[in-house]
């Protein structure tokens, strides 16, 4: 079934997703999965390796509609995303990455992006000149040139070391406060949620449905460590609880 229009938030309700295989029967990656984001929130994906995040991702994006249920975008439906390999154009420079992919956006608007991601020295460079975290960046800056009504980030800060990490996580939530863009992450990191996201929706092992939605306190910048902490111990022990349901 293919995403609906226009909503207020962002409404998941997945019925089944299976991927079909060559050899052997189907695989169930989600079932009874359902999540709603209010618009101009901040949500976090957390589930266990493989339980099916990259999967509900795509179904959200769009570029897989082979599943039941029904996806409603918040506003216009226009799309961000942030693929966990960037996914750059090689032959074009950095500046020309985001320009072919926002051919709409206006060169001081794009100025404007590279300056808040700390990539101003680096417009004229082209993706192979780039660390992985760069790299990333630009990603981030493409998709947020295209002012989209829904942001998607699949694992944003993974196999960066934690100084990186920390900095991009920053950045992130920063322009997401500042913006104010539905944004939906993917992480297996739950310090890393707590830190982006206003709402956490925590996975069963696959088939992935959802076992509990916690609300970040706001505003989520002054959210203490005794409040962090708090939120994390409650995030494991729902986790946990759905691990041991399924052994
Ligand atoms: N195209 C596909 N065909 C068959 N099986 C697939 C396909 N894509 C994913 N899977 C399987 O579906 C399950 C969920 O995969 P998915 O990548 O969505 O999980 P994930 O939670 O994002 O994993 P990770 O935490 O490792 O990134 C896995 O068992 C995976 O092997």
């Amino acid at each position: 079934m293919s995403p609906d229009g226009a909503a207020a938030s962002l409404d998941v309700a997945i019925i089944a997703k299976d991927h079909r295989r060559a050899n052997g029967p189907a695989l169930r990656a989600l079932e009874d999965l359902r999540l709603t984001l209010p618009m101009g929130q901040a949500g976090a994906v957390v589930g266990p390796s493989g339980c099916g995040k990259t999967t509900l991702l795509r179904l959200i994006a769009g570029l897989d509609r082979d599943f039941t249920g029904h996806v409603a975008l918040p506003a216009h439906g226009r799309l961000g995303m942030v693929f966990q390999e960037p996914r750059l154009l090689p032959w074009r420079s950095v500046a020309d990455n985001i320009r072919i992919a926002a051919p709409e956006a206006h060169a001081e608007e794009i100025a404007a992006l590279l300056a808040e991601l700390g990539l101003a020295d680096h417009a004229d460079h082209f993706p192979g000149e780039l660390s992985l975290g760069l790299a990333r960046r630009v990603a981030l800056a493409r998709a947020l040139a295209v002012k989209p009504d829904l942001l998607l980030l699949d694992e944003p800060l993974v196999s960066l070391d934690a100084p990186l990490a920390r900095e991009l996580r920053d950045r992130i939530a920063a322009l997401i406060d500042e913006k104010r863009i539905t944004t939906l992450v993917v992480t297996h990191d739950l310090p890393e949620a707590i830190a982006l996201a206003d709402r956490i929706f925590l996975l069963s092992p696959r088939p992935a449905h959802v076992v509990a939605t916690l609300d970040v306190p706001a505003p989520r910048s002054r959210l203490t460590k005794d409040a962090a902490d708090e939120l994390e111990t409650r995030a494991r022990a729902a986790l946990t609880a759905a691990r041991k349901a399924v052994q």
